[in-house]
C-alpha cells in the first residue's frame, strides 16, 4: 500500500525565489526626475517574487501524487525543483530511485539532429548505456508512433510530435519515479488516453509518479493524493476528489466566468441524467435503487423538493 511504503520524494522547506522583471526606465524621466528614477531603481532591488514558498510533503513508493492549482501558482516551478532542474533558494528536495521527468515542451531535444540521436542522447543524460538505449528505442518509436520520422531531425517535428517522443522515452526508460508536467494536454484524445493507459501500467508495477495538470478528471482518476497550490504555497494535502473540490471553488471565487461554467456543468450533468431517466427505463430502476440505498442521497434529494416546494408556495403567494 502507497500508504505504508518508504518515503521516495521529500520536499523540506523548499522555496524558490525569482527576481522581478521591471521594465526599464524612459530616458526622458531618468533626465528630468533624476530622483524619482533613482527612487524607482532602488526599488526594482527589492522587487522579487517567491514562486514558492516554504513547501514541505513527502510521497511513499508507488504513490500517485497530483500537484493541481491557478496559473502562476508555482506547480511547475516546484516540479523542476524536485526534478534537480532547479536550485531551491532555501529548503531541500530528497530523491530516492531512478527519475525520469517529462517536463515542459522540447526540453532535453535538440531540433538539429534526428529524434533517434535525440532518444540516445537523453538516455545517456538519464545515466542509460548506449547499448541499453538501442534496446529500448523499437519501443520508444513504436510507442511513439514514430517510425517513419525517427530519422528526421526534430526540428521538422510537430508539437504533438515531440510530446510522443517526450512521453515515450520518459515511460520506457524504467522509471522507479516519474515526474509528469503538464505535457500530456497538447497530445490528442487518442495518445493521451495511451498514456493515461501507460501511466496506470506504470502504477501497476509500483512506480511512483509526480503529476502536475490542469486535468481534474485524470487527478481524480488516478492519484492516491493531491495537493492545492496558490501563489507558491501548498494549501491543502488529501484526498484528489476533495482537493479537486477545494481547487475548483477557490477559482469560482476569484472568477465568475468559472463559477458560470461550473454552474452550467452541473446543470448539463443533471440534463443529461433527467433525459437518461426518461430514455432508458432500466437505468431508472437501477438509479432509483441505487438512491434507495443511500442514505444521504435520499435526504438531499428530500431537502431539494422541500426547498422547491417552498420556493413555490412563496410564489403562490
Ligand atoms: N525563470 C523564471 N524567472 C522569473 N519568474 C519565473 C520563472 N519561472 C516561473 N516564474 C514565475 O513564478 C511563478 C510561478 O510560475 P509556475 O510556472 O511555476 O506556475 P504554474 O503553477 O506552473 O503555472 P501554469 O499553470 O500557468 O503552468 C509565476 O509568477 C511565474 O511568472
Amino acid at each position: 500500500m502507497p500508504s505504508e511504503g518508504e518515503v521516495v520524494l521529500a520536499a523540506r522547506g523548499v522555496s524558490r525565489r525569482y527576481p522581478l522583471a521591471v521594465p526599464g526606465q524612459a530616458l526622458k524621466t531618468t533626465l528630468l526626475h533624476p530622483g524619482q528614477a533613482f527612487a524607482a531603481w532602488r526599488h526594482r532591488q527589492r522587487r522579487e517574487l517567491w514562486a514558492v514558498r516554504d513547501v514541505s510533503f513527502e510521497v511513499r513508493r508507488g504513490e500517485f501524487f497530483s500537484i493541481v492549482g491557478a496559473n502562476g501558482s508555482g506547480k511547475s516551478t516546484l516540479l523542476r525543483l524536485l526534478a534537480g532542474l532547479s536550485k531551491p533558494t532555501k529548503g531541500t528536495v530528497e530523491l530516492r530511485g531512478r527519475v525520469s521527468t517529462l517536463l515542459e515542451l522540447g526540453s532535453g531535444f535538440h531540433p538539429q539532429v534526428s529524434g533517434r540521436e535525440n532518444v540516445i542522447m537523453n538516455g545517456l543524460l538519464m545515466g542509460l548505456t548506449k547499448r541499453e538505449m538501442e534496446a529500448l528505442l523499437p519501443g520508444i518509436v513504436e510507442f511513439a508512433g514514430l517510425r517513419e520520422f525517427i530519422d528526421q531531425p526534430m526540428r521538422t517535428y510537430s508539437s504533438g510530435m515531440y510530446v510522443r517522443l517526450g512521453f515515450a522515452i520518459a515511460a520506457f526508460m524504467d522509471p522507479e519515479i516519474l515526474l509528469v508536467d503538464e505535457v500530456l494536454a497538447v497530445g490528442d484524445a487518442k495518445f493521451q488516453e495511451k498514456c493515461y493507459d501507460h501511466i496506470a501500467k506504470l502504477q501497476a508495477r509500483g512506480v511512483t509518479i509526480v503529476m502536475v495538470s490542469h486535468d481534474l478528471g485524470a487527478v481524480e482518476r488516478f492519484s492516491d493524493r493531491a495537493a492545492l497550490m496558490e501563489r507558491g504555497r501548498m494549501v491543502a494535502i488529501g484526498a484528489p476528489r476533495k482537493v479537486v473540490g477545494l481547487h475548483l471553488e477557490r477559482l469560482a471565487e476569484t472568477s465568475p466566468e468559472i463559477r458560470q461554467a461550473i454552474d452550467e456543468g452541473m446543470a448539463a450533468d443533471e440534463e443529461r441524467v433527467r433525459r437518461l431517466l426518461e430514455e432508458d427505463p432500466e437505468w431508472a430502476a437501477a438509479f432509483a435503487s441505487a438512491l434507495e440505498q443511500n442514505p444521504a442521497f435520499h435526504e438531499k434529494l428530500r431537502q431539494q423538493q422541500a426547498g422547491q416546494g417552498a420556493g413555490s408556495d412563496a410564489r403562490a403567494d
